[in-house]
């Protein structure tokens, strides 16, 4: 299969008052087209690390990141990723979802006349076409989820970084996120996934990268997760959590 993504051997330290913390240690990973992989681990394990030096908001220490075999790393013009970091904030809420894509549109370089269906085309894909014209400060949660979604989409990009997509939402509308993220894999598109929720990693990631204390400790698929954390004592196929538990104590930070 063909790599989109390929993360070679990144180290990232951070400094406060001369004293260096170690974030991230030798991480290499590749996501291939169509793929969603998803970052588990706890927290301060570095996965928004991961995802800000890919998507281009810090520099590593060390390694590369190759985005369809070219480097990426300290490029002027780093190359259009999607990134959502999700929340509530990131839209003016006074003005329609679509003068606030307008907006990002620009800020994306996309060309004035290519924009209204470009911004036609992101609010299809995310379900909000019928609210385009109704202000931010009126959408739900999972309305302005979406619009994250849809903004990370502008210029279609081949690779999208979403940061806990369902955090936050009831349970009805979580699943409905996730099928748009499943719908956007089949597309083509490529998702870097982080999540606290086992469900979802285990409803929608190929492939799982255990990381802990800016390490990884397990890669593969949910059934190779499972199997490689050897839950002891119980008498069926250990689910996802109970296995990411098994694991837990080695995955902090000493
Ligand atoms: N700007 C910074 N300066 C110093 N330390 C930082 C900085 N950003 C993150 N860290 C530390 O680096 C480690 C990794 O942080 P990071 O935010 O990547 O973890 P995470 O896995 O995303 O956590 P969470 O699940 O809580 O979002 C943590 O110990 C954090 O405290």
């Amino acid at each position: 299969m063909e790599n989109i993504l390929e993360v070679k051997n990144i180290k990232k330290y951070y400094y406060s008052n001369s004293e260096q913390f170690r974030a991230l240690e030798d991480i290499s990973f590749n996501i291939e087209k169509g793929q969603i992989v998803s970052l588990l681990g706890p927290n301060g394990a570095g996965k928004t690390t991961i995802v800000s030096i890919i998507g281009g908001y810090l520099l590593p220490d060390a390694g590369q990141v190759l985005l369809n075999g070219e480097s990426i790393i300290g490029t002027t013009k780093h190359p259009r990723i999607g990134v959502s970091f999700g929340g509530d904030l990131g839209f003016y809420h006074r003005a329609t979802a679509r003068q606030n894509l307008a907006f990002f549109a620009d800020l994306a370089r996309i060309p004035y006349r290519q924009q209204e269906t470009e911004i036609d085309r992101v609010l299809k894909i995310v379900s909000l076409s019928d609210v385009a014209n109704k202000n931010v400060g009126k959408f739900s949660k999972g309305m302005t989820q979406r619009l994250h979604i849809a903004r990370a989409l502008l210029g279609n990009p081949k690779l999208l970084l979403l940061d806990e997509p369902t955090s936050g939402l009831d349970v009805e509308i979580a699943k409905s996120i996730r099928d748009t993220v499943k719908n956007l894999s089949d597309l083509g598109i490529s998702i870097l996934l982080t999540s606290h929720t086992m469900s979802e990693v285990e409803a929608l990631a190929d492939n799982i990268i255990v990381i802990g204390a800016g390490r990884i400790f397990s890669t593969g698929t949910v059934e190779d997760i499972v199997k490689k954390s050897q839950v002891e004592h119980i008498d069926r196929p250990a689910t996802l959590e109970e296995s990411y538990l098994a694991l837990a104590p080695k995955l902090r930070r000493k």
